[in-house]
C-alpha cells in the first residue's frame, strides 16, 4: 500500500508573534487567561489569521462493526452498534444530546455496521462492509477495504469543509473497537498488549486478560508491517481507518480537529504516522478512563484539556471542549484592549514564566 501524499501546511512564525501581542494587548494581566489564551493561539495559527472565527462546528460520530467480537473481546452485544445509530440519529444516546447542547452539528457516518439503515439526513453512508472480519483469523480488512475506508473519511471531510465549515470533532461507535484501537496501539506506540488494553465498555479482570491475549496471537499471527496502513488493515477497523482519513483530511484544510476518547486517539495515531503536522491542527478534549488513553497521549505529548473520568466515546469529550474553543477565540478576536477599554496598559508587567501550559 502506498503513503498518501498529501501535504499538511506549517504554521507561519510571524503571526505567531502578532498573535501574542495582540493577546498581550486584551485588558488583562499578561497571560492571565491561561490555557484559553495557548488555545487562541493554536486556533489562530491554524486558520493564519489574527481574527479567528469557528464556522459550522460539525460533530462526526463514526460507526462500524468488528468481527473480533467472536473471541469474547466485548461484554456487550454487537446489535448495540445499529441501535445507538438509530438511536444519535433521533437525537438520544451521549452524543445525540450532548452535541445539541452545546451546538455542534451531529452527522454519523456508517462506515461498516452490519445494518441495512434507510435514509436519514443525518446518516452518511460510507459503508465498507457490514463489519470487519475476525482479525484473530484473517486481516481485520482488506488493504483496498481499508484504503477505501480511510478516503471515506477524506471525502467526507473535504465535503464539509466546502460548505463552509471548519471545525470538527470526531467520534466512533462500535461494539467491540477497543480491541483493534488497543492492538494499533501497541504496535506504533511499541508498549506492550498489557499496557494498551483496558475493560473497554466493561469487561472483568477475566475478560481484560483474555482480550489481551487474544491481541498478542494476532499480532503473532500476522506479523508487524513497516507500513501504517497494512497495520491498520490487519488490525484495524473500518470507523477507524475513516477517522484517521477524516483527520488526516482536516489538517489539510487547515480546520480545527477536536479529539475525542481513546478509539478517536487510534485514529489519530494512525494519522500522525502518515504526517506528524496533523497533531498541529488537534485539539485534545480530554483523558479517557480507558487505561491506554494516558499513554497514547503521552506518545503524542499531547496534553489534554479535561479529565473528566469518560469512558463512553462517541464523540462526547470533544463536544464538551468546543464551547472552551469558541471562548478561547472570542477573546483573540472580540476581547476588548487596553486602548478600547481605556484601561491603564499592564503588558509591561510580565508574570514570571513557569513552563507549566502548553497548548498541546
Ligand atoms: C450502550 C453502549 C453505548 C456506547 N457508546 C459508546 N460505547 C463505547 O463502547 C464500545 C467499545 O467498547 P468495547 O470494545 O468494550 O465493546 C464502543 O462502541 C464505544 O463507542 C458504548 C457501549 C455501549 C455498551
Ligand atoms: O475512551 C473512550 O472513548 C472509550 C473508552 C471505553 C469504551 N468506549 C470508549
Amino acid at each position: 500500500m502506498h503513503q498518501t501524499d498529501f501535504e499538511i501546511p506549517g504554521f507561519s512564525d510571524d503571526l505567531r508573534e502578532a498573535i501574542q501581542h495582540k493577546l498581550d494587548n486584551k485588558a488583562k494581566p499578561v497571560g492571565s487567561l491561561g490555557r484559553l489564551e495557548f488555545l487562541a493561539k493554536q486556533v489562530a495559527l491554524i486558520q493564519n489569521s489574527l481574527t479567528p472565527q469557528l464556522n459550522n462546528p460539525v460533530m462526526l460520530t463514526v460507526a462500524a462493526d468488528h468481527g473480533i467480537t467472536a473471541e469474547g473481546v466485548s461484554p456487550c452485544p454487537v446489535e448495540i452498534t445499529w441501535q445507538q445509530v438509530h438511536n444519535f440519529l433521533s437525537g438520544g444516546g451521549g452524543i445525540g444530546l450532548l452535541s445539541r447542547v452545546y451546538g455542534m452539528d451531529l452527522h454519523v457516518v456508517d462506515a461498516g455496521v452490519n445494518y441495512d439503515f434507510q435514509a436519514h439526513p443525518k446518516l452518511i453512508d460510507a459503508k465498507v462492509a457490514k463489519g470487519s472480519r475476525n482479525f484473530l483469523q484473517e486481516p481485520a480488512m482488506s488493504d483496498e477495504e481499508c484504503m477505501q475506508a480511510f478516503n471515506n473519511g477524506r471525502s467526507i471531510v473535504a465535503s464539509f469543509h466546502e460548505k463552509g465549515s471548519n471545525i470538527i470533532g470526531f467520534g466512533e461507535m462500535g461494539i467491540g473497537n477497543t480491541t483493534p484501537a488497543s492492538a494499533l496501539m501497541s504496535i506504533i506506540c511499541k508498549l506492550p498488549v498489557s499496557d494498551c488494553v483496558g475493560p473497554g465498555a466493561g469487561l472483568d479482570n477475566e475478560g481484560v486478560l483474555n482480550k489481551c491475549r487474544v491481541i498478542e496471537q494476532a499480532i503473532e499471527k500476522h506479523g508487524i508491517s513497516s507500513s501504517v496502513l497494512q497495520n491498520l488493515a490487519r488490525f484495524g477497523g473500518f470507523e477507524i481507518a475513516t477517522i484517521a482519513g477524516g483527520m488526516f483530511e482536516a489538517a489539510t484544510r487547515r480546520m480545527v480537529i477536536l479529539v475525542d476518547g481513546f478509539i478517536t486517539t487510534a485514529g489519530l495515531l494512525v494519522a500522525q504516522e502518515l504526517n506528524r503536522k496533523v497533531l498541529d491542527y488537534c485539539v485534545f478534549a480530554h483523558v479517557s478512563d480507558e487505561q491506554g488513553h494516558q499513554k497514547m497521549l503521552a506518545y503524542m505529548q499531547a496534553n489534554p484539556l479535561l479529565s473528566f473520568g469518560l469512558r463512553l466515546g462517541e464523540g462526547t469529550g470533544a463536544a464538551l471542549a468546543y464551547p472552551m474553543i469558541k471562548g478561547a477565540v472570542a477573546v483573540l478576536s472580540e476581547m476588548t484592549s487596553f486602548e478600547e477599554a481605556q484601561v491603564i496598559n499592564t503588558s509591561h508587567i510580565r508574570f514570571e514564566e513557569k513552563g507549566e501550559l502548553q497548548s498541546s
